[in-house]
């Protein structure tokens, strides 16, 4: 018999709507990836199972229970376009703002009705494995933190394969200096990122901001259904268009640098949020970067949200009294 004693599982995943063969396969997965790389007894299974198993694990689409997977990802962005057409057509917005002189360095700035500047700002990173996604698909959340008095500011980078990783770090890590030095009276600077906007966000964690001349006010950080160890991504079909190499995957992975990094502020709040539904790996990375903040001198808090996916939980946004905006705009002004 396999021992399966040590292989924790912090959440609920729904077993019931998971077919016996995903079950086992998942299983077979976190030991494997929990032992990694030491040899494991019994023998570990042939490479290629491994591997289709690892590829699975990152696929987010196909742990979509509501929807097949193509339709899932046609919503998603049919959700973000209908959200960001809403958003430019019915508030006071400041479109394509460079932030950086590199093609492509803009962002998008949605305000509340009141014309102070002496807002929160909350800066939202989309998803998309770093190679797809963009700012003019992904104002989900304008509509109901601007009506609340929060200005949204949706920020676009340069996907690969133009863009690597390490560039993309440095232009998120720039769009946030751009805010603070654009907005010095804000009342505080919030950032959000989905999955591998979620990992750019986290990245902020560790930026080091004497090179940028401000000291952005982080007071919260909001990251959903992120990719913190960047490792496993370099064995799937995602690194074709990201060509990392393990180097490049260690040194933006905040999973392994967040425990050793000083909080400018030790009251920033760091909320890792996950999907009831997303896949087994992404639960243990969410868990697993959490567990590592609490080590440090972080403040941070884990939620498993109920009932949605790693899409809905974003295209939930939209709404106001959705759990998460809920979350949001209460972290925001506690
Ligand atoms: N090709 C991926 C797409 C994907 O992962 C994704 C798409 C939109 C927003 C976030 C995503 N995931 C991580 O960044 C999939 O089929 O799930």
């Amino acid at each position: 018999m396999m021992d399966v004693s040590g292989v924790g599982f912090p959440s609920k995943v729904p077993w019931k709507k998971m077919s016996a063969e995903r079950w086992g396969f998942a299983m077979l997965d976190r030991l494997v990836l929990n032992s990694w790389p030491q040899v494991i007894h019994p023998p570990r299974p042939p490479k290629v199972l491994r591997l289709q198993e690892l590829e699975n694990q990152y696929c987010p689409s196909r742990w979509v229970v509501r929807l097949g997977a193509e339709e899932a990802l046609r919503t998603y962005s049919q959700i973000g376009i209908e959200a960001t057409t809403r958003a430019r057509a019915t508030r006071k917005s400041l479109l394509h703002v460079p932030y950086g002189d590199g093609e492509g360095e803009k962002v998008d700035i949605y305000f509340p009705d009141e014309s102070s500047e002496a807002l929160p700002f909350f800066l939202f990173f989309h998803g998309g494995y770093w190679q797809s996604g963009s700012k003019d698909e992904s104002a989900f959340m304008v509509h109901p933190l601007t009506a609340q008095g929060v200005a949204v500011v949706i920020v676009a980078y340069g996907i690969a394969p133009k863009g690597t990783l390490d560039h993309m770090v440095d232009q998120v890590t720039r769009s946030v200096a751009f805010v603070q030095k654009r907005y010095p009276s804000n009342k505080g600077i919030y950032l959000c990122g989905h999955s591998a906007g979620a990992h750019l966000a986290a990245m902020m964690l560790l930026a080091d901001w004497t090179k940028h001349g401000v000291t952005p006010n982080l007071r919260g950080f909001f990251l959903v259904s992120g990719v913190f160890d960047l490792e496993p991504i370099v064995y799937t079909s995602q690194n074709v268009a990201l060509q990392l190499t393990l180097e490049d995957a260690q040194r933006n992975s905040p999973q392994l640098k967040v425990a050793q990094a000083q909080p400018v502020d030790p009251t920033c709040r760091v909320l890792v949020v996950v999907g009831q539904f997303d896949s087994p790996e992404f639960h243990r990375q969410s868990w697993e970067f959490y567990q590592t903040l609490c080590q440090g001198e972080w403040k941070a808090s884990f939620e498993e949200l109920h009932d949605v996916d790693h899409f809905e939980i974003v295209e939930n946004l939209t709404q106001k009294d959705n759990v998460l905006t809920q979350i949001i705009l209460k972290t925001i002004f506690q």
